[in-house]
């Protein structure tokens, strides 16, 4: 097993705030952290002077491969964009186009800082395929419409891909079940995938209460919430991470704390489909485990999660009207173990600490947008770029290294990438 040191590091501490020392290594593990004694013996050493470390940020939700549609369709309402736009280009995708799409996805997530993503989409064994390749940490759902004549076929393919990846990758990938969203899955078909969850153990992954529209469409055929709706076929019962829950009532709220459901908040793609303001600080203070994700590269327009840590400290404070609304340690809380939380990895990945996965990302702080430096924490949530983002360790592997990809051959990724984009849109 390979031996890693971090030397004269500043870091964001697990028990708050941040330090200096160094962090040792050992495999995928962090074996130590804070002062490493000169009997750890290292294969690699990484100075890490002028640097900061933090946890591997959490992309708690996104749909990969739809970075083929960045700049495709944008300025829309939700449900046009999905009909008119989305939905027919992606009936032409092919494996490939995953396969490549979710490539480029992984590079830029890796180059911003993300160390794990949670994704739905489909063709999901090219998503796997590409993560087991490119060193990424994944929560991998196959997105299932419950309509026929294809919603048995997923039903069947989100069976397979669980017996095939859940744990693979030396235990890099999870699967879990991914019903796209009430308004595409009646509660029959709910029914059956609540049914597969137990059988297999796997959890869930669903948008669900995204806009003003779905909540009032939900209401008039159920006479429900979207949320009390998923209650009652029992899908909350199953360990759910919920996208968006953008228009919940108090009563929701009780729900999803009750049932311990996982948010992810997506602050970049509600505001630019103009769905609404998520109560994220009711949500905390209802003690609701919450993480942030970007939503897809066609709905956001990337997928820097340094970018949606501030987004979320100053949409709520805005919101609010409260500038002291989700503080910055706060925002970095959510991109942080609150994510790791929110897709279930909590135990695993999330924070610096002895005997957590080796999931970290250094920031080059030589930018003129890290001085002065009266606080690091601020200088993170407020001022840090995916630009900054220097070297990244996955699972105690080095995958990016002086912001140069060492599991992927960039210049080939974006080839593929330009010309499939194209190519579907055509
Ligand atoms: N509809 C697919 C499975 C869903 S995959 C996930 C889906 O989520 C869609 N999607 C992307 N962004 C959003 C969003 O913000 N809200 C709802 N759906 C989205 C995306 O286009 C993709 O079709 C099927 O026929 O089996
Ligand atoms: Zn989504």
């Amino acid at each position: 097993m390979t031996k890693l040191l971090v030397r004269n590091i500043e870091y964001l501490a697990d028990q708050g705030g941040v330090r200096q020392g160094d962090i040792a290594i050992d495999g995928a593990t962090i074996a130590q952290i804070g002062a490493v004694g000169a009997d750890w013996r290292p294969d690699q050493t990484i100075d890490g002077t002028g640097k900061l470390a933090i946890p591997g940020l959490i992309n708690t939700h996104t749909h990969a491969a739809m970075s083929l549609f960045r700049s495709y369709a944008d300025d829309m309402l939700l449900m046009d964009w999905l009909k008119t736009r989305i939905w027919p280009a992606e009936a032409k995708l092919t494996a490939g186009d995953v396969y490549w799409g979710s490539q480029l996805a992984i590079a830029e997530m890796i180059k911003s800082g993300t160390t794990t993503f949670a994704d739905m989409y489909f063709f999901m064994s090219e998503v796997a395929k590409a993560v087991t390749e490119t060193g990424i940490r994944a929560v991998l759902a196959r997105g299932m419409a419950g309509v026929a004549p294809t919603a048995q076929q997923a039903l069947a393919e989100s069976e397979a891909l669980f017996e095939e990846f859940h744990g693979s990758a030396d235990g890099r990938i999870t699967v879990m079940l991914g019903p796209h969203a009430p308004y595409t899955c009646p509660p029959d078909f709910l029914t059956k995938v609540v049914a597969l969850a137990r059988k297999l153990g796997a959890e869930i992954h669903i948008h669900l209460a995204e806009t003003a529209g779905e909540v009032a469409e939900c209401q008039t055929a159920y006479g429900k919430s979207p949320i009390a709706l998923m209650d009652e076929v029992g899908l909350l019962d199953c360990g759910v991470l919920a996208a968006h829950c953008v228009h919940v009532s108090p009563e929701d709220i009780r729900i999803m704390k009750n049932k311990q459901v996982r948010i992810a908040h997506n602050p970049g793609s509600n505001m630019k489909l103009a769905s609404g303001i998520a109560p994220v600080p009711q949500m905390l203070e209802a003690g609701l485990t919450v993480g942030l994700g970007t939503d897809s590269a066609a709905s956001n327009n990337n997928l820097d999660m340094l970018e949606e840590i501030r987004l979320t400290a100053l949409l709520h404070k805005m919101h609010s009207n409260d500038p002291l609304a989700i503080p910055a340690g706060t925002a970095v809380e959510l991109a942080t173990t609150g994510g790791a939380e929110a897709i279930g990895l909590g135990k695993i990945t999330g924070k610096l600490a002895p005997g957590y996965k080796a999931d970290i990302v250094l920031l080059d702080m030589s930018g003129l947008h890290w001085y002065p430096r009266h606080d690091r924490l601020s200088l993170l949530a407020y001022s840090a770029a995916g630009s900054d983002v220097h070297t990244v360790i996955v699972n105690g592997r080095i995958v990016l290294e002086n912001k140069q990809l060492k599991t992927i051959d960039e210049e080939r990724l974006i080839y593929e990438a330009n010309t499939r984009g194209l190519r579907l849109v055509r």
